[in-house]
């Protein structure tokens, strides 16, 4: 299994906008100047620039570090023959540091920013990057709002402006970009809504900074990732594997009627590796749940006590309850008593609304049983299930929500949505960017479980079996998009696991 430490030098590991300060004294320190960073940071934006085309490229640069950027970056425009006009929001005069060093080498004419904009073939936005610290108003909001009601492609630096580079919020108004260049590593606000969607097409361009200076950034920062393969690692298959070895999950099914979840999730689990999966179903389900199952086996269970009858067999080494169930104390029952038979255990949907405002006593249960859980509530689920808790706070962000969550309920989080956020008790944080909106469809949800069941099945820590299996489902979504329905996705595995065989050690 992979030690998340090894990501944190990889590019997973994401940097707050604090952090990144503290990289660029700690490039500083190993013998790299600030000016070289930015003289690498404007060279990697201009290769961007050249590559978008476009012969008049109007470049905006704002008062600090990210105009420096920008600077940099036009002359090295002007060089490559293009037909550059730079805009200056401020006075030159207040440059500074290495800003003032970068327009000290720029030869043409510097313009004062406004809204009325000059006709260009492409705008580089290099107004604020990670200084950005306050809302944006008067001239730099006007600025920001005139260019993207200009409709011109644009190529933002290090953070599209007026976008909060740790939260993805905006701050009054931002840019909307084609393009962004950032450096070191991505921020959070990269990979959250709305940020993800300002971005455009990210590229995260290596300034030399290194993982030393990485390191230094990630010192005491908040341990978050992006969520990708690296992160994790798929279980591997050898030649002595059988479906004894792969792990046994069971799937709890509604009643009559309430039936279709537990196949899909079942379906998930198969589809995703695990060696067998059986569906525990109502007696009066049985015939329906029959009639649609072939690989997944079948027994019968209408209680808790049938329940804890059938966890005899401890081969039944991962639990997924939760859609089609209903909410109420008969759930509890049967929650509570997953929850202590110490195995690895799904809860979505049902068994999490059956928790409203009960989180403590789910806490309990969790705690008493050491299992290994994983919930999945999207945000109402989630808003019901932590309901009176400080998790639900206005002001903290989705990550700091899902980590708050986690530590509260002892449990791996996954917070979903279009910016799916994963969160452990132990601080570990993944922001998942890899999906498509045509997830949205019914049952999804119930598959997503059945895939987070399955690795868990297979010996996955929870952590890590929640970031791989939101990241196959995201990569199902991807890869079918349009007319996708939730029976689709098991279907979608064989297709996305052999992509991803190469990197499976
Ligand atoms: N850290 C690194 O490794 C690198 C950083 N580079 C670039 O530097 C910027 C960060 O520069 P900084 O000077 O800290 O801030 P900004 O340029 O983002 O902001 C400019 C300045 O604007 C003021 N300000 C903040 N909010 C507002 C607002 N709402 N309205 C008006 N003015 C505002 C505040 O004074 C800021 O200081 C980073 O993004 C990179 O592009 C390096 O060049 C590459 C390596
Ligand atoms: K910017």
């Amino acid at each position: 299994m992979h030690d998340p430490s090894a990501a944190e030098s990889a590019n997973l590991a994401l940097l707050t906008v604090q952090a990144m300060r503290r990289v660029d004294a700690a490039a500083i320190g190993s013998g790299t100047s600030g000016l070289t960073l930015m003289q690498r940071a404007g060279a990697a934006v201009a290769d961007r620039a050249l590559a978008m085309g476009g012969e008049k490229i109007l470049v905006l640069c704002g008062p600090g570090n990210n105009g420096g950027d920008g600077f940099v970056a036009a002359r090295l425009l002007v060089d490559a023959g293009r037909s550059v006009e730079l805009q200056l929001l401020g006075d030159r005069a207040s440059l500074a540091g290495d800003a003032a060093l970068a327009a000290a080498e720029w030869p043409g004419p510097v313009g004062r920013a406004n809204a009325s904009l000059p006709d260009c073939d492409l705008v580089i936005d290099a107004l604020f990057g990670a200084g950005l610290s306050r809302d944006l108003e008067g001239n730099a909001r006007a600025l920001v709002e005139a260019v993207n009601e200009a409709g011109q492609p644009v190529l933002s630096v290090d953070v599209p402006s007026g976008l909060d580079g740790d939260t993805g919020r905006i701050r009054g108004a931002a840019i909307r970009a084609q393009e962004t260049v950032t450096f070191v590593a991505l921020k959070p606000g990269h990979l959250l809504q709305p940020g993800r969607s300002l971005c455009g097409h990210i590229t995260l361009a290596d300034i030399g900074t290194g993982p030393a200076a990485l390191g230094a950034g990630l010192a005491g920062a908040p341990r978050l990732f992006r969520n990708a393969p690296g992160l994790w690692t798929l279980p591997a298959l050898s030649a002595s594997s059988h479906k004894y070895t792969r792990g046994h999950a069971l799937v709890l099914s509604g009643p009559a009627f309430k039936t279709g979840a537990a196949r899909l999730a079942a379906r998930g689990a198969l589809r995703v590796g695990a060696g067998l999966v059986t569906i525990a179903s109502p007696a009066s389900a049985l015939p329906e749940n029959a009639a649609h199952l072939t690989a997944i086996m079948l027994r019968p269970c209408e209680t808790a006590d049938d329940l804890d009858d059938l966890l005899v067999d401890d081969r039944l080494n991962a639990l997924l309850l939760g859609p089609g169930l209903g909410t109420g104390p008969a759930t509890c029952e049967l929650v509570a008593v997953a929850a202590s038979a110490g195995r690895a255990l799904v809860l979505d949907a049902d068994a999490l609304t059956s928790f409203r405002s009960e989180l403590r006593t789910l806490a309990r249960h969790l705690r008493d049983g050491e299992a290994r859980a994983v919930l999945t509530p999207h945000e109402g689920e989630f808003g019901r299930l932590f309901s009176g808790t400080e998790v639900l706070a206005q002001d903290l962000t989705k990550p700091e929500r899902t980590a708050r969550a986690a530590h509260l309920a002892g449990a791996v989080v996954v917070l979903k949505g279009a910016d799916t956020v994963i969160a452990a008790p132990d601080g570990r944080i993944a922001i998942n960017d890899h999906g498509s909106p045509y997830l949205g469809t019914a049952g999804s949800g119930d598959v997503l479980g059945g895939l987070i069941c399955g690795l868990l099945a297979q010996g996955l820590e929870p952590f890590e079996a929640a970031c791989a299996a939101v990241w196959l489902h995201g990569d199902a979504g991807l890869r079918h998009g349009p007319g996708l329905i939730a029976e689709d996705i098991p279907e979608l595995m064989p297709a996305v696991l052999r992509d991803l065989a190469p990197s499976v050690s």
